[in-house]
């Protein structure tokens, strides 16, 4: 039986789990999925120094597996399976990264560190969807993950060491097993068991929801019953999404009292074409849910959407969150006190920002959350601080206009800032010394915390040079000449840009395989190179100057020159909400627009560019591979 009919979706699909544990094995098989088991041969040593968190280094893990193993077998069956799963599972406690104990005496060192304290457990996960087009293997990469955090008891030496000696903790990171001997260790676990056992369930078969039955984005939301807790669900599926018909109907009845559904409000269980796909009448169903659901809460979200944001951006402009690093609490006076604000209003403010979790609030004061230290406080290592003031001081007046972008299809700047932007960064972005550096930092920012993902989103070793064009800061070139020993790159930037790098770069870090060239993509020459690095470039232009540049790009490519893009890629389901709303945002402050992996596959091959492979990262940017023909 296929309990949930997602599973179902893979039943046609060669499916391989790249993975050698029977654990992740068992989880899948028991949820009903069929699959090949093909071992990864990838080795699990990725510089964890290198990432900004725990789960991007699972995460990372992950996709490396099951991408060794798409690859593996597309070289030796000359095609790969349609989708290759990868997970990796790790342990963190005190800032380190547990994996599998090497010996016994590391396995009691993991013990004794998790000894009577709470550890996190993140299993990272990779979904790759496999095609083949002239033997070369084309990818989509899905990938997410999910924590569970555990408490151990205090436990004995003696505790420890005969658990150590049952052989349990060898396999296993963290050294323990939770689903077997290593249970009685543990006195508590918040969040989903399997996921610590090495294979999150629920969240994977949400996020298949995601991948085949994309709802609305309205029609997901949380649906209390009497005795049910408020939960988003993937169980009530319809294969008849977005009026398409596919193949029959998936109607599925949940026993006893406990069936629940996700739906637009009023159609709880009725899919599209109004069937009933809880197979309860309709009526009883609408009925129970109007009353359930008076209060259209995605609407108020959005209605809420610019009141946080503005929030947020008023908490960094007033430094609040650097005022607050490294403090144990602030009363609102003090705060206020500080920033030259009146208490009132900073109270307020300081409640609005505890309420969206930027801050913590006690009876003692108010301090910072992990998000806020790590994000939020201007000089920290992957600070957002330069992309908020970005959104607020440029991005937030243009929004203002957009209902004229939309009636007169184009950019506002003339509205909000009094210009003509005949020459679009000339104009909105370098026009003074203040705008220049406040745009500067904003690609610094942003370019930082994605540039690790951008990097290694593909194995780029085969590349001797690199021309990053609009590269700005050279945040992107510090990574690859990181990931790539051999690599040198020419960062290549307008000349307003060029002259002011030198505040952004790092201290006590070799960057003689960096080199600053200034010039105009469009007008100059651009520097000679292996691989051609456009990283959110071609949003900013319509398709006539896109085609120029690729074309320029194209002729000084020699055979099996790379181009490497990094964009937000629409998607037809309109799931990637984020992407969309960037297309808005290139409306109203630029000539350009986001576009789908079609239109980007398309732009590519007309310019000879070949074997166009896409990592979809689920996070800000997601990356393009081709190969000049
Ligand atoms: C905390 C915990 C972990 N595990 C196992 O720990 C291994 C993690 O290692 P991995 O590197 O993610 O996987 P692997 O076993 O090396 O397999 P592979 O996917 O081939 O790399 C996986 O087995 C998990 O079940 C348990 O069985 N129970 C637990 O409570």
């Amino acid at each position: 039986m296929v309990l949930c009919p997602v599973i179902r979706k893979l039943v046609s699909k060669r499916v391989v789990l790249a993975s050698a544990s029977p654990r992740r094995q068992e989880i899948l098989s028991s949820a009903g999925l069929r699959f090949e088991v093909v071992p990864s041969r990838f080795k699990e040593t990725l510089d964890k120094t290198s990432f900004s968190a725990p789960y991007e280094y699972a995460m990372e893990t992950a996709k490396q597996k099951a991408l060794e193993v798409a690859n593996r077998m597309n070289v030796k069956d000359f095609r790969p399976p349609d989708v290759v799963i990868g997970a990796d599972t790790i342990v963190t406690v005190d800032g380190l990264i547990l994996e599998k104990p090497a010996d016994k005496q590391d396995a009691y060192n993991m013990l004794s560190r998790l000894n009577g304290k709470v550890h996190s457990v993140f299993t990272g996960v990779t979904i790759v969807h496999c095609s083949s087009k002239d033997n070369q293997l084309q990818t989509e990469v899905f990938k997410f993950y999910e924590e569970t955090k555990v408490k151990f008891s205090d436990l004995s030496e003696e505790l420890l060491w005969e658990y150590i000696h049952s052989g349990e903790p060898m396999d296993k990171a963290g050294g323990y097993g939770i689903q077997s001997l290593g249970g009685m260790l543990v006195e508590y676990v918040h969040g989903d068991f399997l996921n610590v056992v090495g294979f999150p369930l629920n969240h994977f078969c949400k996020k298949l929801v995601e991948l085949y039955y994309p709802p609305p984005r309205d029609a997901i939301h949380h649906v209390k019953y009497d005795s049910v807790p408020s939960v988003e669900t993937f169980e009530v599926l319809s294969d008849e999404e977005h009026g398409s018909s596919t193949q029959g109907n998936l109607t599925i009845k949940l026993e006893g009292d406990n069936a629940f559904s996700s739906g637009a409000p009023g159609s709880l269980g009725k899919n599209k074409i109004g069937q009933d796909v809880m197979g309860e009448p309709v009526e009883k169903c609408s009925g129970d849910m109007e009353s359930l659901t008076k209060f259209p809460s995605t609407l108020v979200e959005l209605l809420d959407g610019f009141k946080a944001s503005k929030a947020m951006f008023v908490a960094c402009k007033l430094k609040v969150f650097d005022l607050l690093k490294g403090k144990a609490h602030l009363k609102a006076k003090d705060v206020a006190d500080h920033i030259s604000a009146s208490v009132c209003g900073t109270e307020r403010l300081l409640d609005s920002c505890t309420a969206l979790q930027l801050l913590k609030k006690t009876n003692q004061g108010y301090s910072n959350t992990e998000l806020a230290d790590k994000y939020l406080v201007s000089d920290s290592e992957y600070s957002l601080h330069g992309y908020i003031m970005h959104a607020n001081d440029h991005v937030w007046p243009l929004f203002t206009h957009l209902e004229s972008a939309v009636k007169e299809g184009t950019n506002q700047n003339h509205r909000a800032f009094g210009k003509n932007t005949q020459d679009l960064f000339q104009d909105s972005y370098y026009h003074s010394m203040e705008t220049k550096l406040r745009f500067m930092n904003a690609m610094h920012s942003i370019m930082k915390l994605t540039a690790r993902g951008v990097a290694t989103a593909f194995d780029l070793s085969r590349f001797r040079s690199a021309c990053d064009l609009g590269g700005c800061t050279g945040a992107l070139a510090q990574v690859l000449i990181q990931e790539y020993p051999h690599l040198k790159v020419t960062v290549f930037d307008l000349p307003d840009v060029i002259e002011n790098v030198s505040g952004f770069q790092p201290t006590g870090q070799d960057t003689s395989r960096i080199t600053f060239t200034s010039g105009d993509f469009f007008k100059d020459n651009i520097p000679e190179a292996d691989l051609y690095i456009l990283s959110r470039v071609l949003h900013d232009w319509p398709d006539d100057k896109i085609n120029a540049l690729l074309s320029k790009i194209s002729d000084l490519c020699t055979p099996g020159s790379g181009l490497l893009l990094s964009e937000m890629v629409l998607d037809d389901k309109k799931r990637n909400r984020s992407a969309w709303l960037q297309s808005l945002n290139m409306l109203v402050q630029t000539e350009g627009k986001e576009r789908s992996s079609y239109e980007y596959r398309c732009l590519l091959e007309q310019h000879g560019f070949r074997n166009v492979e896409i990592v979809q990262t689920g996070s800000l940017l997601d990356i393009i591979l081709c190969t000049k023909c």
